[in-house]
């Protein structure tokens, strides 16, 4: 009998529970109970910096407001721990709402930076407050118990603990398999390609950067009630170093690397506190050195984490079956998700006077005026540095325009944002692909129909949008199969040919359901073959209704395919008119060629 690699994750999770069961040494429950609690926080970092890219130092300042705040409500107010769980929780949220708000917006490594600031901050301020016991910290927490059994068992406090990382695996795995969770996926991608599908990606990094926070929380609770005493050097800079590290050893953008981490780290490290004195017959912290190099030499081998390459290892034994899969028929009330009318042939759909873009003093776009109408191919062509592209960030409201005026549907979009935009009816793809690349062509088209669905990131974790995910999908996999790559929807999108990637993103545009697309370069890498499909498939949409607006260099594709062709160079129009009359255009082949004799 095949077992699916899913089920396998879980029954392999499971075997952990039969540790305390065990005729083992306590040590070895001690060191189970502080991979479980380290796992939590580590979790909390593969979702907040491996697959949502923001890399904190600081996560182990939260796991000190979980443990602080049970603590000090527990001895000093009498408090059930239980209420200490909430209260930790909330405090936790708000700080981190609070923080995450301020340290998300920035970029590169000031957002690191910014993570060992309040890091250090939270850890100093635990030693100095009075009400926390100074340095000395809190001590004679209550053990926890529930319905009056006493859980203080190392061995009991075991199965809580395990028990409280098994709920936070299966919440976070329900969580990326679904809509906010592509949205959460999409955001190490950069804001681009996000936002032009609709995701508020500032929003969803706030979120991601309150989940791990909260996950940390909750393994800071669990430390307290079992340890019975905190103080502040467990939630300093040197731990929030060591999660990160965990994270990255088991494979930082993988949720099962968090346990392996956890695990290759603290049991490697008391493996060596153990055997160094023994082997060199001196005492002293040698085993930081040789861990050090462990853990780099491991990082040579596999700089993607350990994860992978057993995922890598086992592919091959058991070949994976795809995760996210379409349903195979519409599910119920598919024809009912609201699709956008298409405006009367030949009306005025978006209009462009005077628009202008400086950077500085470069005029990359020099007051442009040109109209799309509804059912219209229109190609934008120019020599490189034209401004084709800056004139694209124009209209999808990537860049916000100096100057004029940019309308769609009637409506001024030159100061819109990429979000507004899309709602709009403006769909595009990337003159460079922005893909998730190794989610399947399923997933990454199943972004574009962001919009289409509500279901939160709650109901998504607790598995309550599993209806709405299904009418996502089915309409993700219609547009792959209407672009051709129907053969490749469970293929990992990083492994198909650039091509075959550009066609994806149409895919992925057509599904924010436009009225007008707008196409950057989208036959560069086809082959003849693959063109003439392209081309078909526009026309296609055409006769939809829909109107295309495309940048291309491939004279030939545009030549056969655009009802109009606008020229620009140096920033303005110098041309527009039918194809066949741009092809004789004496300033336009002065423009491609450099002047004719
Ligand atoms: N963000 C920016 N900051 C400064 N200059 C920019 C920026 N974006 C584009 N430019 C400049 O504006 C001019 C037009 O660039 P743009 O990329 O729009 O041209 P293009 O016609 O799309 O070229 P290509 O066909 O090579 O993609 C170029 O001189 C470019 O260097």
């Amino acid at each position: 009998m095949k077992i699916s690699t899913k089920k396998l994750q879980w029954l392999m999770f499971g075997w952990f529970f039969l540790f305390p069961f065990l005729p083992v040494p306590g040590y070895w429950i001690t060191i189970g109970n502080y991979i479980g609690l380290y796992s939590i926080v580590t979790l909390g970092l593969v979702l907040l910096t491996g697959i949502g890219g923001l890399t904190s130092f600081g996560q182990a300042a939260f796991v000190g407001l979980g443990a602080y705040t049970t603590g000090y409500l527990s001895i000093s107010l009498g408090l059930s721990p239980w209420l200490g769980l909430l209260a930790g929780l909330v405090v936790s949220a708000l700080a981190a709402g609070l923080i995450g708000s301020v340290t998300v917006r920035l970029s590169g490594h000031f957002l690191p930076l910014a993570t060992i600031a309040w890091g250090l901050s939270l850890f100093y301020l635990f030693g100095t407050l009075e009400f926390l016991g100074k340095y000395d910290g809190l001590s004679g927490i209550p053990p926890l118990s529930l319905f009056g059994i006493d859980l203080s068992a190392p061995r009991v406090m075991y199965g809580m603990i395990w028990l409280c990382l098994g709920g936070c695996l299966w919440l976070v795995l329900n969580l990326l398999n679904s809509r906010p969770g592509r949205a959460i996926r999409a955001l190490a991608k950069g804001k681009t390609m996000p936002e032009a599908m609709g995701i508020n990606t500032a929003q969803y990094k706030i979120l991601i950067f309150v989940l791990a926070a909260l996950m940390a929380s909750l393994s800071g609770w669990l430390y307290a009630h079992l340890q019975r005493s905190v103080s502040a050097t467990p939630f300093g800079l040197h731990m929030g170093i060591e999660y990160l590290f965990m994270a990255v050893v088991g494979g930082v953008g993988h949720v099962w690397g968090a346990i392996l981490g956890a695990v290759m780290m603290t049991g490697l490290k008391s493996q060596l506190q153990d055997l160094l004195p023994l082997l060199l017959g001196s005492t002293g912290n040698f085993e930081i050195v040789v861990f050090g190099v462990l853990i780099v030499l491991l990082l040579l081998w596999a700089p993607d984490g350990l994860w992978p390459r057993i995922a890598a290892v086992w592919a091959r034994i058991n070949p994976p079956e795809p995760e996210v899969v379409a349903p195979a028929i519409a599910p119920d009330g598919y024809g009912d998700m609201s699709r956008r009318a298409k405006p009367a042939g030949g009306s005025l759909i978006l209009e462009i006077s005077e628009a202008r873009k400086q950077f500085g003093g470069l005029v990359a776009v020099k007051d442009m005026t040109f109209e799309i109408h509804a059912g219209e191919i229109v190609g934008l062509i120019g020599p490189n540095g034209a401004g084709k592209s800056t004139m694209f960030n124009l209209v999808t409201g990537v860049l916000p325009a100096s100057s004029g005026e940019i309308r769609f549907l009637g409506e001024r979009i030159d100061q819109l944002g990429a979000r507004r935009i899309v709602k709009m009816g403006i769909g595009r793809s990337f003159q460079h692909v922005h893909l998730v690349p190794q989610l399947s062509v399923l997933e990454n088209v199943a972004m574009g129909a962001h919009l289409r669905g509500r279901s939160s990131p709650l109901s998504a974790a607790l598995r309550m949008d599993r209806h709405e995910e299904a009418q996502l999908l089915f309409l993700a996999a219609e547009q792959i199969r209407r672009v051709g790559l129907g053969d490749y929807m469970h293929t990992p999108a990083g492994s198909l040919a650039l091509g075959q990637q550009r066609i994806l993103e149409i895919a992925r545009a057509l599904c924010t359901d436009p009225v007008l697309l707008l196409l950057d370069e989208p036959a560069a890498g086809l082959r003849l073959k693959e063109k003439e499909a392209l081309a078909d498939l526009i026309r296609q949409l055409k006769d939809e209704g829909m109107s295309v607006l495309l940048v291309e260099h491939d004279m030939d594709f545009v030549m056969g395919l655009t009802d109009r062709l606008v020229v620009m160079e140096f920033g303005s129009k110098i041309a527009e008119g039918l194809p066949t009359e741009i092809q004789n255009n004496e300033a336009v082949l002065a423009a491609y060629l450099g002047g004719i004799e």
